[in-house]
């Protein structure tokens, strides 16, 4: 009789972390600023762990690592709105990668305000204005599931990727499309 022998145990078998951190960097992937306001005052952090989850109803996924400064903030206010960037915005991807004061962050661009109160950015290529309804930890993070109650689109078609610890300009179309 065939039977299949397992290669490994599933129970604690994992890659090292830095091993997955150097694979995940050959993962391109739009970069945005996620915003919130609310009694837990205003907060916002550069993101790449974004993701449509369904259309109805239309649901984000945002990861956030519970060690951050604004974990609390986004936990308390319960709203957070996902801004997605253009080239343009290069240097304040930079100010929200961590570490600037969140007023310093915020000064460096102009806001506006969405329906759950978060900060919308004004020229962002688009921007998704949710209510948490969700959260699930996982590792390092928590996974956000958002309703999306607001979208706001932008004039641009040019989005800013983030690929091998660099940024880049996605919204070219391929070289087969010609
Ligand atoms: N998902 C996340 O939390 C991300 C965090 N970052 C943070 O930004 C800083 C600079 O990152 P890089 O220049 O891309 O170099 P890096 O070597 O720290 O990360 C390479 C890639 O690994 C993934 N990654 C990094 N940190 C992660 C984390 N804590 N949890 C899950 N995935 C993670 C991301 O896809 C990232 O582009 C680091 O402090 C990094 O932790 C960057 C991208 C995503
Ligand atoms: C390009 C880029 C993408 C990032 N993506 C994420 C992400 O998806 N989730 C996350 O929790 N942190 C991500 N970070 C890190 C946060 O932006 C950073 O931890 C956050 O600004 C909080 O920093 P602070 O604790 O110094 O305030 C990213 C950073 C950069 C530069």
């Amino acid at each position: 009789m065939n039977t299949i022998q397992p290669h490994f145990s599933p129970g604690d078998q994992m890659v090292d972390r830095d091993l997955f951190r150097s694979a995940m960097a050959s993962v391109g992937a739009a970069v945005h600023i996620v915003t919130t306001d609310g009694a837990a005052g205003r907060a916002g952090f550069a993101a790449t762990a974004i993701c449509s989850v369904s259309d109805t109803p239309p649901t984000l996924l945002v990861c956030l690592n519970r060690s951050s400064s604004v974990y609390q903030a986004f936990k308390e206010n319960g709203v957070l709105t996902v801004n997605t960037l253009t080239p343009s915005h290069t240097v304040l991807s930079g100010l929200f990668g961590g570490k600037t004061p969140m007023e310093e962050r915020f000064a460096a661009a102009r806001w506006l305000k969405g329906e759950t109160g978060a900060p919308v950015l004004a020229d962002a290529a688009v921007s998704f204005d949710c209510i948490i309804d969700t959260r699930v930890p996982s590792g390092t993070h928590d996974v956000l599931f958002c309703r999306v109650v607001m979208v706001r689109e932008g004039q641009t078609d040019d989005v800013l990727a983030y690929h091998q610890r660099r940024y880049h300009r996605l919204g070219q179309p391929s070289l087969l499309e010609g």
